[in-house]
């Protein structure tokens, strides 16, 4: 099933009937999360079902208690089931006691209404809960198999806002529309029978002024369409910019953007805001509006009384009547204007779910089988799926890593290096061409078990506001403490880990920002180090490390691809010096393939660049990136 999108300009032109009609969908797509709790669904509607009896029957038991106090209404003797072994009452001889006990009637059905409405909330709420806590789940494990291309397009406070907001209105619009519409309707079915067997005339006479206060409910129910809408849409912004404003707080604070982003914050709430107000105020209106017209009622009340002589049993009980009817009639028009509001939301979240995830598992895929680790990239061309990519990242490319070896690759920035890690590890589906490892395609194994096999470590490094313990662990979820300690000592962390006063269940902060840069990559090397993938993705960093800390981190990286296939870009010419192969890459494609000494002895491109360090460094290692990157042309003869 699918939910298409109805934008606010469509909302807010439709006649109440069409947006029924099109909200139907997504109540049913709602609805379908309701079966596994069906039963206490089910008894949360009778429990509302028997609170509007009870209400009906608040007006019967009005009516024949009131009279035995005033014994001048015209009212008959009260006569009890033979059962009950009770005398008689007679209007105006009751005695105290029988005053008590008949009076204490109404609060006990109170009391009863009262619990069945209570049951009703409760259940209604239990069910709620679970039926969000089930959107929300599925929401946002639909999310993260979403393809990179997708958060790449995505604004990630949107996404925030979409599962936790969004679908907390739509679950109201569940269980509080659902729930309404059973319990008030027959409320104000039952008042009405009770209130018609106790004075049809009357009743009629009262309820001429009924359909007019509808008017206010349909009239602002059609203006609170689009501004409940646009307040989500503006809740949306706001969660952007304050998800920037948090995430990218060093930027913020180092260029004293503060005040800047106090700015935007604020208006994106004002706007917000503006929405809010709009959509409470149409809703506020409705009661007032609703009261006003309702007490046009009361005259003709009065008028009926005085006209037909009525007497005051049954003049009270027709006025606790009619007020019994006023709450469900005044939650009914609510309920309109809840579920206009529910339907953007609704809508939204059903459109996420609905999007299918760019790259699937092939239906018979099979788990990946690794005995050496070979690559085998085939003819890879790749162009990046937005709207401005003029020209392929990567263009008929193929490369042959054996196993256990290591290849270099070397280029500018943006000559489609990191590309190529993506497109092995199936982040990304090449438009030609294909990728194999160990002589399968990796497009006919699970992803699961591709990326199971391949370990990453790269300059931006990303750990989780966690211990330092379930960082590493996050490697392989299911490694005991011991290989935990055993990972961190062979990244050479493990000394400054027991230094902490907490040890491995120190917490880090958010993006681990209370360690080191050189820190911050240990871990992410122990983190690999414990994977014990059989093929090492690296990407290393250009990023300034002070010298020493560097050639730790260099050897402890030297150590890791000891016999493992790795594919590193590379920055460092040591590193390019120990490749079996080096592949130099310009604009996507293949410009020099060789080992570092026939590369070198080809004068070419690379031999350029071997120079140029040289030439402008006398020795001493700087980054290639350094070279290659910025600011200098090393495709200048
Ligand atoms: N998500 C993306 N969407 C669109 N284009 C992209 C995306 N990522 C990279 N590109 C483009 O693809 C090309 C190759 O980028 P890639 O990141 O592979 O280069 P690189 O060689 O790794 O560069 P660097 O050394 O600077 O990291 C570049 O022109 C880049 O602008």
């Amino acid at each position: 099933m699918s939910s298409k999108k109805i934008s606010r300009k469509d909302i807010a032109k439709m006649s109440l009937r069409d947006f029924l009609r099109a909200s139907r969908e997504p109540y049913m797509r709602l609805a379908s999360y309701l079966k596994p709790y069906r039963g206490r669904f089910l008894l949360g509607m009778l429990c509302g079902a028997l609170f509007g009896v009870a209400n009906g029957g608040l007006v019967f038991l009005i009516r024949k208690v009131v009279p035995l106090i005033f014994p001048d209404d015209g009212s008959h003797t009260l006569k009890f089931p033979a059962w009950m072994h009770l005398a008689p009452i007679t209007p105006g001889h009751a005695t105290l006691t029988q005053v008590i006990l008949v009076s204490a009637t109404i609060p006990a059905l109170m009391l009863v209404r009262g619990v069945f409405s209570y049951s009703n909330a409760y259940c209604m709420l239990w069910v709620s809960q679970h039926v969000l806590d089930d959107i929300r789940q599925s929401l946002f494990r639909h999310l993260l198999s979403q393809s990179l291309e997708f958060f790449n397009r995505a604004k990630s406070g949107e996404l925030v806002q979409t599962v936790f907001n969004q679908t907390r209105v739509a679950q109201q619009a569940l269980t509080q529309i659902a729930g309404d519409l059973v319990k008030q309707p027959i409320a104000i079915i039952s008042g009405l029978v009770a209130l018609f067997a106790t004075d049809a005339r009357f009743t009629l006479f009262a309820f001429t002024v009924f359909p007019l206060c509808l008017i206010p409910v349909l009239v602002i129910g059609k203006k609170v369409r689009s501004a409940g809408a646009k307040e989500e849409e503006e809740a949306g912004q706001l969660m952007v910019v304050m998800q920037e404003a948090f995430a990218g707080v060093r930027v913020v604070k180092t260029h004293a953007r503060e005040e800047y982003e106090s700015e935007r914050f604020n208006k994106a709430n004002l706007e917000m805001l503006k929405f809010a107000m709009r959509w409470r105020k149409a809703q506020e209106l409705v009661t007032p509006a609703v009261e006003t017209v309702a007490s046009l009622g009361i005259i003709a009340a009065l008028i009926y009384a005085y006209r037909f002589h009525l007497d005051y049993g049954r003049f009270t009980a027709l006025n606790a009547g009619l007020v019994l009817l006023y709450d469900p009639a005044k939650t009914l028009g609510r309920v309109n204007i809840l579920m206009q509001k529910c339907l953007a939301a609704t809508t939204k979240v059903f459109v996420l779910i609905d999007r299918p995830p760019a790259i699937n598992d092939a239906p018979n895929a099979k788990p990946l089988a690794v005995s050496q680790g070979g690559i085998r990239f085939q003819d890879i061309t790749f162009t990046y799926p937005t709207k401005d990519s003029i020209r392929p990242a990567v263009q008929g490319l193929s490369i042959e890593v054996p196993p256990g070896t290591t290849c270099a690759l070397v280029g500018a920035t943006g000559a489609g290096k990191s590309t190529l890690f993506w497109l092995l590890q199936r982040l990304y589906e090449p438009s030609a061409g294909r990728i194999f490892i160990d002589g399968q395609n990796i497009d006919s194994v699970t992803q699961s078990s591709l990326r199971e096999h391949i370990a990453m470590v790269n300059q931006d490094t990303f750990l989780f506001h966690d211990t330092i313990a379930a960082n590493i662990r996050y490697g392989r979820l299911d490694a005991t403490q011991a290989e935990i300690e055993e990972a961190a000592r062979r990244a050479h962390i493990h000394d400054f880990i027991i230094s902490r006063e907490n040890g491995y269940q120190t917490v880090i902060g958010d993006r681990g920002c209370q360690l080191s840069g050189g820190q911050q990559q240990r871990l992410c090397i122990a983190r690999a180090f414990l994977k014990d993938a059989p093929i090492l993705l690296l990407d290393e960093a250009t990023s300034a490390l002070d010298s020493e800390t560097e050639k730790y981190i260099q050897e402890d990286l030297e150590k890791l691809a000891r016999g493992r296939t790795v594919l590193a870009i590379a920055h460092r010419l040591s590193t390019i010096q120990r490749a079996d192969q080096i592949v130099v890459l310009e604009n996507g494609e293949i410009k020099e393939v060789g080992t570092h000494a026939e590369l070198f002895a080809k004068s070419g491109y690379y031999r350029r660049l071997y120079d140029l360090q040289f030439n402008r460094h006398h020795g001493g290692e700087v980054p290639l990136a350094e070279l290659a990157g910025v600011g200098v042309d090393v495709t200048a003869p």
